[in-house]
Protein backbone atom coordinates (compact mmCIF):
# COMPACT_ATOMS: atom_id res chain seq x y z
CA UNK A 1 0.00 0.00 0.00
CA UNK A 2 1.07 3.91 -0.72
CA UNK A 3 1.15 5.91 2.25
CA UNK A 4 -1.30 7.77 0.63
CA UNK A 5 -3.87 4.57 0.67
CA UNK A 6 -2.18 3.45 4.33
CA UNK A 7 -3.32 7.15 5.25
CA UNK A 8 -6.64 8.08 3.43
CA UNK A 9 -7.75 4.34 2.55
CA UNK A 10 -8.14 3.20 -1.35
CA UNK A 11 -8.18 5.65 -3.73
CA UNK A 12 -8.02 8.93 -1.33
CA UNK A 13 -6.72 11.72 -1.33
CA UNK A 14 -6.55 13.89 2.08
CA UNK A 15 -9.67 16.31 0.84
CA UNK A 16 -11.57 13.07 -0.08
CA UNK A 17 -11.07 11.73 3.23
CA UNK A 18 -11.43 15.23 4.99
CA UNK A 19 -14.87 14.93 3.26
CA UNK A 20 -15.59 11.46 4.07
CA UNK A 21 -15.19 12.11 7.72
CA UNK A 22 -16.48 15.03 7.64
CA UNK A 23 -18.86 14.55 10.67
CA UNK A 24 -16.61 12.18 12.78
CA UNK A 25 -13.55 11.94 14.01
CA UNK A 26 -10.47 10.29 12.82
CA UNK A 27 -8.06 8.48 15.04
CA UNK A 28 -4.60 9.24 15.49
CA UNK A 29 -2.48 7.68 12.76
CA UNK A 30 1.33 8.10 11.65
CA UNK A 31 3.21 6.85 8.89
CA UNK A 32 7.30 7.39 8.24
CA UNK A 33 7.71 8.12 4.63
CA UNK A 34 11.11 6.57 2.70
CA UNK A 35 13.20 9.87 3.83
CA UNK A 36 12.07 9.62 7.49
CA UNK A 37 9.37 12.44 7.33
CA UNK A 38 6.65 11.34 10.12
CA UNK A 39 3.44 12.10 8.80
CA UNK A 40 0.55 12.20 11.78
CA UNK A 41 -3.38 12.31 10.35
CA UNK A 42 -3.96 14.77 14.19
CA UNK A 43 -8.23 14.34 13.27
CA UNK A 44 -9.93 14.66 10.29
CA UNK A 45 -8.64 17.73 8.56
CA UNK A 46 -5.28 17.77 10.67
CA UNK A 47 -2.15 16.76 9.87
CA UNK A 48 1.30 17.35 11.24
CA UNK A 49 4.11 16.76 9.01
CA UNK A 50 7.86 16.47 11.17
CA UNK A 51 11.18 15.90 9.23
CA UNK A 52 13.37 13.13 10.03
CA UNK A 53 16.12 15.93 11.26
CA UNK A 54 13.65 18.50 12.84
CA UNK A 55 14.98 20.21 16.24
CA UNK A 56 12.65 21.80 18.83
CA UNK A 57 14.17 25.19 17.81
CA UNK A 58 13.59 24.76 13.92
CA UNK A 59 11.09 27.55 12.58
CA UNK A 60 7.52 26.04 12.43
CA UNK A 61 4.75 26.42 10.41
CA UNK A 62 0.70 26.74 10.21
CA UNK A 63 -1.15 26.22 7.32
CA UNK A 64 -4.84 26.63 7.12
CA UNK A 65 -7.80 26.64 4.41
CA UNK A 66 -11.16 25.74 4.70
CA UNK A 67 -12.06 27.99 8.02
CA UNK A 68 -14.70 28.88 5.81
CA UNK A 69 -16.67 25.82 3.82
CA UNK A 70 -17.10 27.09 0.83
CA UNK A 71 -13.70 28.98 0.41
CA UNK A 72 -12.01 25.81 -1.71
CA UNK A 73 -9.18 26.97 -3.77
CA UNK A 74 -7.31 27.24 -1.14
CA UNK A 75 -7.94 23.78 0.32
CA UNK A 76 -7.59 22.23 -3.07
CA UNK A 77 -4.08 23.43 -3.12
CA UNK A 78 -3.13 22.35 0.47
CA UNK A 79 -4.50 18.87 -0.58
CA UNK A 80 -2.38 18.88 -3.91
CA UNK A 81 0.93 19.93 -1.86
CA UNK A 82 -0.12 16.63 0.43
CA UNK A 83 -0.28 13.93 -2.40
CA UNK A 84 2.98 15.57 -3.66
CA UNK A 85 4.53 15.16 -0.66
CA UNK A 86 3.03 11.83 0.32
CA UNK A 87 3.96 10.16 -3.31
CA UNK A 88 7.28 11.00 -2.82
CA UNK A 89 7.89 13.83 -5.06
CA UNK A 90 9.72 15.80 -2.67
CA UNK A 91 11.02 16.28 1.32
CA UNK A 92 9.98 18.09 3.69
CA UNK A 93 12.17 20.32 5.63
CA UNK A 94 9.85 22.82 7.57
CA UNK A 95 7.80 21.29 10.86
CA UNK A 96 3.95 21.59 9.00
CA UNK A 97 0.83 21.77 10.78
CA UNK A 98 -1.72 21.75 7.94
CA UNK A 99 -5.55 22.51 8.78
CA UNK A 100 -8.04 21.76 7.00
CA UNK A 101 -11.13 24.66 9.43
CA UNK A 102 -14.62 22.87 8.64
CA UNK A 103 -15.51 19.95 7.37
CA UNK A 104 -19.41 19.77 7.93
CA UNK A 105 -19.05 23.08 6.10
CA UNK A 106 -16.58 21.99 3.32
CA UNK A 107 -19.32 19.24 2.79
CA UNK A 108 -22.01 21.03 2.77
CA UNK A 109 -20.64 23.85 0.59
CA UNK A 110 -20.77 26.42 2.87
CA UNK A 111 -19.39 29.01 4.65
CA UNK A 112 -20.47 27.65 8.57
CA UNK A 113 -22.78 25.69 9.50
CA UNK A 114 -23.95 27.33 12.77
CA UNK A 115 -21.51 30.13 13.33
CA UNK A 116 -18.76 32.13 11.71
CA UNK A 117 -15.84 30.01 12.89
CA UNK A 118 -13.16 32.70 12.00
CA UNK A 119 -15.13 35.07 15.02
CA UNK A 120 -14.77 31.96 17.78
CA UNK A 121 -10.79 32.03 18.44
CA UNK A 122 -9.00 33.46 21.16
CA UNK A 123 -11.21 31.77 23.67
CA UNK A 124 -14.72 33.17 22.31
CA UNK A 125 -15.59 29.70 21.56
CA UNK A 126 -16.26 28.97 25.54
CA UNK A 127 -18.52 31.88 25.59
CA UNK A 128 -22.67 30.88 24.97
CA UNK A 129 -24.04 30.56 22.13
CA UNK A 130 -21.27 28.40 21.07
CA UNK A 131 -19.18 26.51 23.51
CA UNK A 132 -20.75 23.44 22.48
CA UNK A 133 -21.77 23.86 19.07
CA UNK A 134 -19.95 22.31 15.48
CA UNK A 135 -17.64 25.41 15.02
CA UNK A 136 -17.34 26.50 18.67
CA UNK A 137 -15.63 22.44 19.34
CA UNK A 138 -13.34 23.08 16.61
CA UNK A 139 -12.21 26.44 17.05
CA UNK A 140 -11.48 25.11 20.50
CA UNK A 141 -9.78 21.84 18.95
CA UNK A 142 -7.83 23.80 16.26
CA UNK A 143 -6.47 26.20 19.64
CA UNK A 144 -5.37 23.04 21.20
CA UNK A 145 -3.69 22.03 17.82
CA UNK A 146 -1.57 24.57 16.92
CA UNK A 147 -1.07 25.36 20.69
CA UNK A 148 0.81 21.67 21.09
CA UNK A 149 1.99 22.02 17.68
CA UNK A 150 4.32 25.06 18.56
CA UNK A 151 6.14 23.08 21.43
CA UNK A 152 9.58 24.87 22.46
CA UNK A 153 9.91 26.63 18.78
CA UNK A 154 10.03 30.24 18.80
CA UNK A 155 9.39 31.02 15.25
CA UNK A 156 6.26 30.37 14.38
CA UNK A 157 4.41 31.37 11.14
CA UNK A 158 0.75 31.00 10.24
CA UNK A 159 -0.44 31.65 6.84
CA UNK A 160 -4.74 30.95 7.19
CA UNK A 161 -6.08 30.87 3.77
CA UNK A 162 -9.10 32.35 2.44
CA UNK A 163 -11.35 33.59 -0.10
CA UNK A 164 -13.64 36.36 -0.69
CA UNK A 165 -17.03 36.94 -1.15
CA UNK A 166 -17.01 40.24 -3.21
CA UNK A 167 -14.92 40.43 -6.48
CA UNK A 168 -11.58 42.42 -5.11
CA UNK A 169 -10.32 45.20 -7.01
CA UNK A 170 -7.02 44.18 -5.54
CA UNK A 171 -7.12 40.22 -5.96
CA UNK A 172 -4.86 39.22 -3.63
CA UNK A 173 -4.23 41.03 -0.28
CA UNK A 174 -3.21 39.76 3.37
CA UNK A 175 -4.43 41.15 6.94
CA UNK A 176 -1.68 40.96 9.42
CA UNK A 177 -3.57 40.84 13.13
CA UNK A 178 -2.88 44.19 15.51
CA UNK A 179 -0.23 43.62 18.03
CA UNK A 180 0.56 46.93 19.91
CA UNK A 181 4.67 47.81 18.94
CA UNK A 182 4.72 44.58 16.56
CA UNK A 183 6.10 45.58 12.38
CA UNK A 184 5.69 42.88 9.85
CA UNK A 185 9.52 41.69 9.53
CA UNK A 186 10.68 42.16 5.70
CA UNK A 187 11.26 38.80 5.17
CA UNK A 188 7.31 37.99 5.30
CA UNK A 189 6.70 40.81 3.04
CA UNK A 190 8.77 38.66 0.78
CA UNK A 191 7.15 35.80 1.30
CA UNK A 192 3.64 37.17 0.16
CA UNK A 193 5.21 39.29 -2.87
CA UNK A 194 6.61 35.57 -4.12
CA UNK A 195 2.72 34.22 -3.32
CA UNK A 196 1.03 37.03 -5.65
CA UNK A 197 0.03 39.01 -2.52
CA UNK A 198 0.85 42.83 -3.70
CA UNK A 199 -1.62 44.47 -0.53
CA UNK A 200 -1.08 44.02 2.72
CA UNK A 201 -3.88 45.14 5.33
CA UNK A 202 -2.52 46.81 8.81
CA UNK A 203 -5.74 45.50 11.55
CA UNK A 204 -6.06 47.99 14.18
CA UNK A 205 -6.96 46.25 16.98
CA UNK A 206 -7.45 42.49 18.23
CA UNK A 207 -9.98 40.36 17.19
CA UNK A 208 -11.29 36.88 17.54
CA UNK A 209 -10.11 35.01 13.93
CA UNK A 210 -7.56 31.98 13.66
CA UNK A 211 -4.86 34.32 12.50
CA UNK A 212 -5.57 36.69 15.76
CA UNK A 213 -5.14 33.83 17.68
CA UNK A 214 -2.45 32.83 16.34
CA UNK A 215 -0.74 35.88 16.70
CA UNK A 216 -1.40 36.98 19.61
CA UNK A 217 -1.35 33.95 22.32
CA UNK A 218 1.17 32.06 20.33
CA UNK A 219 3.22 35.08 19.64
CA UNK A 220 3.46 33.73 15.52
CA UNK A 221 3.76 35.59 12.17
CA UNK A 222 0.23 35.40 11.32
CA UNK A 223 -1.69 35.72 8.23
CA UNK A 224 -5.03 36.23 6.82
CA UNK A 225 -4.40 35.35 3.10
CA UNK A 226 -7.24 36.39 0.87
CA UNK A 227 -6.35 34.83 -2.82
CA UNK A 228 -9.21 35.34 -4.83
CA UNK A 229 -13.47 35.15 -5.22
CA UNK A 230 -15.71 31.95 -3.49
CA UNK A 231 -15.92 29.06 -5.54
CA UNK A 232 -17.44 25.51 -5.18
CA UNK A 233 -15.07 22.46 -5.49
CA UNK A 234 -13.94 21.78 -8.83
CA UNK A 235 -14.70 25.03 -10.14
CA UNK A 236 -11.56 26.75 -9.32
CA UNK A 237 -8.75 28.05 -11.91
CA UNK A 238 -5.92 26.96 -10.10
CA UNK A 239 -3.94 28.62 -12.20
CA UNK A 240 -4.45 31.81 -10.61
CA UNK A 241 -3.40 29.93 -7.59
CA UNK A 242 -0.43 28.73 -9.14
CA UNK A 243 2.23 30.97 -6.98
CA UNK A 244 0.72 30.98 -3.81
CA UNK A 245 1.65 26.86 -4.09
CA UNK A 246 4.91 27.62 -5.36
CA UNK A 247 5.61 29.57 -2.51
CA UNK A 248 4.35 27.16 0.18
CA UNK A 249 5.80 24.25 -1.65
CA UNK A 250 9.30 25.93 -1.46
CA UNK A 251 8.72 26.96 2.25
CA UNK A 252 8.11 23.21 3.15
CA UNK A 253 11.19 21.84 0.78
CA UNK A 254 13.30 24.67 2.91
CA UNK A 255 14.90 26.05 -0.46
CA UNK A 256 16.03 29.56 -0.46
CA UNK A 257 14.04 32.13 -1.29
CA UNK A 258 13.71 33.72 -4.55
CA UNK A 259 15.08 37.56 -5.07
CA UNK A 260 12.06 39.73 -5.22
CA UNK A 261 13.83 42.44 -7.40
CA UNK A 262 13.03 44.92 -4.40
CA UNK A 263 9.49 44.48 -4.89
CA UNK A 264 7.33 46.04 -2.44
CA UNK A 265 4.00 45.45 -0.66
CA UNK A 266 1.39 48.05 -0.70
CA UNK A 267 0.24 48.64 2.92
CA UNK A 268 -3.03 50.21 4.22
CA UNK A 269 -3.94 50.61 7.56
CA UNK A 270 -7.99 49.86 9.18
CA UNK A 271 -9.66 52.80 10.27
CA UNK A 272 -13.06 51.64 10.97
CA UNK A 273 -14.37 48.48 11.64
CA UNK A 274 -17.85 49.01 10.63
CA UNK A 275 -20.36 46.39 12.87
CA UNK A 276 -24.19 45.41 12.63
CA UNK A 277 -25.50 47.84 15.72
CA UNK A 278 -29.01 46.04 15.45
CA UNK A 279 -32.81 47.00 14.40
CA UNK A 280 -31.88 50.98 13.57
CA UNK A 281 -28.39 50.08 11.52
CA UNK A 282 -28.36 50.91 7.87
CA UNK A 283 -25.59 50.06 6.04
CA UNK A 284 -25.23 52.39 3.21
CA UNK A 285 -22.67 50.64 0.86
CA UNK A 286 -24.41 48.77 -2.08
CA UNK A 287 -24.39 44.67 -1.90
CA UNK A 288 -22.19 44.42 -5.46
CA UNK A 289 -19.59 46.72 -4.78
CA UNK A 290 -16.23 44.97 -4.95
CA UNK A 291 -13.80 45.58 -1.47
CA UNK A 292 -11.30 48.30 -2.47
CA UNK A 293 -13.54 50.60 -3.69
CA UNK A 294 -13.21 54.09 -2.70
CA UNK A 295 -15.37 56.70 -1.17
CA UNK A 296 -14.60 60.12 -1.47
CA UNK A 297 -14.56 62.48 1.72
CA UNK A 298 -17.65 63.07 4.05
CA UNK A 299 -19.86 59.94 2.18
CA UNK A 300 -22.06 58.74 4.72
CA UNK A 301 -21.02 54.90 5.17
CA UNK A 302 -23.96 53.63 7.96
CA UNK A 303 -25.90 55.03 10.58
CA UNK A 304 -28.22 53.77 13.11
CA UNK A 305 -30.40 55.80 15.62
CA UNK A 306 -27.11 57.38 17.39
CA UNK A 307 -24.68 56.94 15.73
CA UNK A 308 -22.79 57.42 12.26
CA UNK A 309 -19.55 56.68 10.13
CA UNK A 310 -18.52 59.22 7.22
CA UNK A 311 -15.24 58.87 5.30
CA UNK A 312 -12.76 61.12 7.27
CA UNK A 313 -10.39 63.81 5.52
CA UNK A 314 -9.29 61.32 2.46
CA UNK A 315 -10.61 58.74 0.82
CA UNK A 316 -11.65 55.46 2.17
CA UNK A 317 -12.36 52.11 0.80
CA UNK A 318 -14.40 49.36 1.08
CA UNK A 319 -13.50 45.91 2.40
CA UNK A 320 -15.72 42.71 2.92
CA UNK A 321 -18.69 44.63 2.70
CA UNK A 322 -21.17 42.15 3.89
CA UNK A 323 -24.61 42.95 5.59
CA UNK A 324 -26.04 39.74 6.33
CA UNK A 325 -24.08 39.40 9.77
CA UNK A 326 -25.49 38.86 12.99
CA UNK A 327 -25.54 42.01 15.42
CA UNK A 328 -22.57 42.54 17.00
CA UNK A 329 -20.60 41.35 14.07
CA UNK A 330 -18.64 43.03 11.10
CA UNK A 331 -20.31 44.53 8.53
CA UNK A 332 -17.10 45.62 6.82
CA UNK A 333 -13.82 47.03 7.31
CA UNK A 334 -12.68 51.23 6.24
CA UNK A 335 -9.07 51.48 5.37
CA UNK A 336 -6.83 54.19 3.65
CA UNK A 337 -3.46 53.66 2.66
CA UNK A 338 -0.33 53.61 5.89
CA UNK A 339 0.88 57.29 5.70
CA UNK A 340 4.92 56.61 5.41
CA UNK A 341 6.14 54.10 8.21
O1 LIG B 1 -15.30 38.30 1.61
C1 LIG B 1 -15.68 38.38 2.77
O2 LIG B 1 -16.58 39.19 3.11
C2 LIG B 1 -15.06 37.54 3.86
C3 LIG B 1 -13.80 36.83 3.46
C4 LIG B 1 -13.22 36.28 4.74
O3 LIG B 1 -13.60 35.24 5.17
N1 LIG B 1 -12.36 37.10 5.38
C5 LIG B 1 -11.91 36.81 6.70
C6 LIG B 1 -10.94 37.88 7.14
C7 LIG B 1 -10.40 37.59 8.51
C8 LIG B 1 -9.51 38.71 9.07
O4 LIG B 1 -10.03 39.82 9.26
O5 LIG B 1 -8.32 38.45 9.33
C9 LIG B 1 -13.11 36.77 7.63
O6 LIG B 1 -14.03 37.57 7.44
O7 LIG B 1 -13.12 35.93 8.52
ZN1 LIG C 1 -12.92 33.32 4.70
Amino acid sequence: MTPRQRLFGADKDWLAHTLDQANASSPELTLILADGCAVTLLDTGILRLVPAKASGEDPRLIVSAGIHGNETAPIEVLNQLVTELLDGLWSLATPTLLILGNPPAMAQGERFIEFNMNRLFAGAHEKRPYHDTPEGRRARELEQACLQFRNTSTQLVHYDLHTAIRPSIREKFALYPFVPERRVPPEQCAFLLEAGVETLLLQHKTGTTFSSFTSVDLGAESFTIELGKVRPFGQNDLSRFAAVEQALRRLMRGDTPPDNNGGQIVKFEVVHEIINTGDQFHFHVPDDVANFTSYEPGTLIWHDDRNQYKVGDLPESVVFPNRDVPIGQRVGLMIRPLADE
